[in-house]
């Protein structure tokens, strides 16, 4: 439904986006994660229709988005610091967003408000906390009912009740009416929790792109011992094997690849400790940034 092809982007000479491509399905909510500076902002911004390309095409069910008013009016981008205009009150923004997004709705903004209750109607929303800041912008750009939600880093300066409260808001919006969300957090927890799909990004490149399940089906964290430790040699060529470390006579290894190959290569050498232990979306990230030359220093979570 989205779909971003061959995308360079710019600044001063320098790629913040070098080459992308990526797919968005319709009603799915596809998490972005990369190191800093990786240049996910920019490429949100670019599919929101903020910034223009410098090369490749971002459209949206067919349409280019940057030259087409009707179609950057379908989506929100919600920036990590939210933007009201002074000296406004919630109740004002929404005349506001109710006189520029066609698809803004009245009925949806006040079934909306017992979930927001803490925000106080009248009040000047340059007076209140960051987290309720990020609330009101929230509450706003879902009554514009957009068909696709871009959420820079939004999640994260909220309270954990309402971080429940909004996840289940998108969980609620992507699955009665196919809302579409692409959002990027350098909170891999919540991610895992939110995400059907994953982006990976390091120096303007998508690294990955894949369904989160796969993703996971695909790296493997084992804990395995030998009686003979030449073996290790062995499985070091015969799998790949992106980081091993020593515990004791344990041996903790990261291998990408099929579970049952990784079984069957062990099960050769009949280990006395084989175990296959969970591995976290925050271990899989850190692995993969290792992998495209981030200088990851050993970690195991
Ligand atoms: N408006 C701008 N003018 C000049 N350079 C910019 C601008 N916006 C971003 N950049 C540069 O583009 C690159 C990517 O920045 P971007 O903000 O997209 O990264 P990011 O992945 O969102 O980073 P972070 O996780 O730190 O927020 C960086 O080198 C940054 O300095």
């Amino acid at each position: 439904m989205i779909e971003v092809k061959g995308l360079t982007k710019y600044f001063d000479g320098e790629k913040a986006v070098e080459n992308l491509s990526l797919h968005v399905h319709k009603g799915s909510i596809f998490g972005l994660l990369g190191s800093n500076g990786a240049g996910k902002t920019t490429l949100l911004k670019t599919i929101a229709g903020i910034y223009r390309a410098d090369q490749g095409e971002i459209t949206l069910e067919g349409q280019g988005v940057y030259e087409q008013p009707e179609v950057k009016n379908r989506m929100i981008f919600l920036a990590d610091q939210p933007y009201f205009f002074p000296q406004t009150s919630i109740k004002q923004m929404a005349s506001f967003y109710r006189a520029i997004y066609p698809h803004w709705s009245e009925e949806r903004f006040q079934q909306l408000a017992p979930a927001f209750a803490s925000i106080d109607m009248k009040r000047k929303l340059h007076r209140l906390s960051k987290g309720m800041q990020r609330q009101a912008s929230m509450w706003l750009a879902l009554s514009c009912k957009p068909d696709v939600l871009i959420l820079d880093e939004p999640i994260d300066g909220l309270d954990p009740v309402m971080r429940r409260q909004v996840k289940n808001l998108l969980f609620q919006e992507t699955a009665e009416r196919e809302m579409t969300v692409i959002i990027s957090s350098h909170n891999l927890r919540e991610i895992e929790d939110l995400c059907d799909h994953v982006g990976i990004m390091h120096k303007g490149k998508l690294l990955v792109e894949k369904e989160l399940d796969d993703l996971k089906a695909d790296t493997h964290k084992i804990q395995v011992a030998f009686r003979d430790e030449r073996h290790e040699h062995a499985i070091s060529s015969l799998l790949d094997v992106v980081y091993k470390e020593e515990r004791g006579s344990v041996g903790i290894y990261i291998i990408k690849g099929e579970i049952e190959r990784i079984k069957e290569v062990f099960s050769v050498y009949t280990p006395y400790v084989f175990d296959i232990l969970p591995m976290t979306l925050e271990e899989i990230f850190i692995y993969e940034m290792g992998d495209a030359g981030y200088d990851v220093q050993p970690i195991l979570l």
